[in-house]
């Protein structure tokens, strides 16, 4: 067993207080030993955490980690036009190592931001896969499933590969999902026989619902019934499961979503930035809703620091609630935490013994955390993803004083760079 102690830190506890701890891991088996003061200082090897705040690593509950390649590509648009118009196109046109790429790229980002763990819905994901593996990065991998404008045996090939990733991928930090893209975008026949494919192989389903009206309106109007009780009656929405946005509900969705179990991974940036809505969040938050934070794809965000996530939900929370006092400071910071890993079925987002070793260490020596009244206040609304000098997963250390450890950041550019040009190119001749 080799040992390593995070030592002369303040440490965020699982009830969101503040308490000068080390915390001692197995690195191992990337387990949290103990988090206690001075016991740091018996570990095989020491990471300084002095004047800094040593939290969970942050889990990005819903993206689409290889759209970094499309970073600005496309702005200012609403969701379906964005789509059809300008990412679907390019997309058609992406291939395996160009995902790698885009996904070295946003870890590197993530890692750089405290980010350790990420539930992602894309294309090629085994070059995913490859690329969380050799990163160190936790993640919840699948293959969105998607039948517009495809032939039945399109639509056939699509569902087996699906079903060919979550089967293949899975490791230690790699697990998977069933991901049928968004309840508009996917048939009810496709729909039902992929979450029963889900079913038999004990993986959760995690798709869009309710981003936008224009997805909410066409499923009443030809079913009578709204979006959530369609997922249902599909057989969505079991305990595992979890939807990203679900803007656009009412109070007994709310109640419907609370009772199943499932998660909601809210992703404020994005809904501001393709002006989808206000989803009401801290309704969800008084049913009892699971609720987690996520970026979303680079393209409609733009970025991946889950630290703009975290003031964003505050911020636009408030404005949804009419109140001040809705999404308080703990709250979102419990949902980028505690929330996201109960959403994606990760056992981290918490510090204390037997959790996974998934960690982010903040600095705190800078005019915007001074003074320090109250550290989760500055998680909420002052910190940023460069205020972190340490991220770990699994133990082990992927970013130590802002230096990448496990991904060439100069050739994880330089690659994106090139790749995402050429991708351009190719789309537009
Ligand atoms: C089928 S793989 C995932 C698919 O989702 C697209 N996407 C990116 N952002 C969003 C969003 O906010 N709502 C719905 N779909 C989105 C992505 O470009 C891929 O095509
Ligand atoms: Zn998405």
């Amino acid at each position: 067993m080799t040992t390593l102690g995070i030592t002369n830190g303040v440490v965020l506890q699982p009830d969101l207080s503040v308490s000068k701890s080390d915390v001692l891991i197995d690195q191992s088996s990337g387990e949290i030993i103990d988090v206690d003061p001075e016991i740091g200082m018996s570990g095989d090897r020491q990471l300084d955490a002095t004047d800094s705040l040593v939290i969970p690593g942050l889990i990005n509950a819903h993206t689409h980690v290889a759209m970094t390649l499309l970073r600005g590509y496309a702005d200012d648009k609403p969701l379906e036009t964005w789509l059809r118009e300008d990412i679907w196109p390019a997309e058609a046109e992406l291939t395996a190592e160009d995902v790698r790429a885009g996904a070295r790229l946003g870890m590197a980002e993530m890692i750089r931001s405290g980010t350790a763990g990420f539930a992602d819905m894309y294309f090629h994901v085994p070059a995913i896969g490859d690329a969380v593996e050799a990163a160190g990065m936790r993640a919840r991998l699948g293959h969105g499933i998607i039948t517009v404008g495809k032939t039945d045996a399109e639509i056939e090939s699509d569902v087996e590969e699906g079903i060919r990733v979550a089967r293949k991928l899975g490791s230690e930090r790699v697990s998977t999902a069933l991901m049928p893209h968004s309840l508009t975008t996917v048939t009810e026949t496709t729909l039902t026989t992929v979450i029963e494919r889900a079913r038999e192989m004990d993986v959760p389903v995690h798709s869009h619902v309710s981003e936008t009206t224009a997805e909410v309106e066409p499923i009443i109007e030809e079913r009578d019934v709204r979006p959530v009780e369609y997922a249902r009656s599909c057989g969505h929405l079991q305990p595992e499961d979890f939807i990203a946005h679900a803007v656009h509900i009412d109070t007994e969705e709310i109640e419907r979503l609370a009772d199943t179990g499932t998660g909601v991974v809210h992703c404020p940036a994005s809904n501001m930035k393709l002006a989808s809505g206000m989803a009401p969040v801290q309704a969800m938050l008084d049913a009892g809703v699971t609720v987690g934070l996520g970026t979303d794809g680079v393209a409609s965000n733009n970025d991946l620091d889950m630290f703009d996530e975290i003031r964003d939900a505050a911020m636009i929370g408030k404005l949804a609630a009419e109140d001040a006092s809705a999404l308080a400071a703990p709250d979102v910071v419990r949902m980028a935490t505690q929330g996201s890993a109960d959403c994606v079925g990760f056992e981290s987002g918490r510090i204390e013994s037997g959790a996974p070793a998934d960690l982010a260490v903040l600095s705190l020596d800078a005019p915007h955390l001074t003074p320090a009244h109250d550290l989760v206040s500055h998680l909420a609304y002052a910190a940023t993803g460069s205020d972190v000098r340490h991220t770990i997963c699994d133990g082990q250390i992927l970013m130590r004083e802002r230096e990448l450890l496990t991904i060439d950041e100069a050739t994880a550019r330089e690659e994106a760079t090139k790749r995402a040009e050429e991708l351009i190119a190719r789309a537009e001749a």
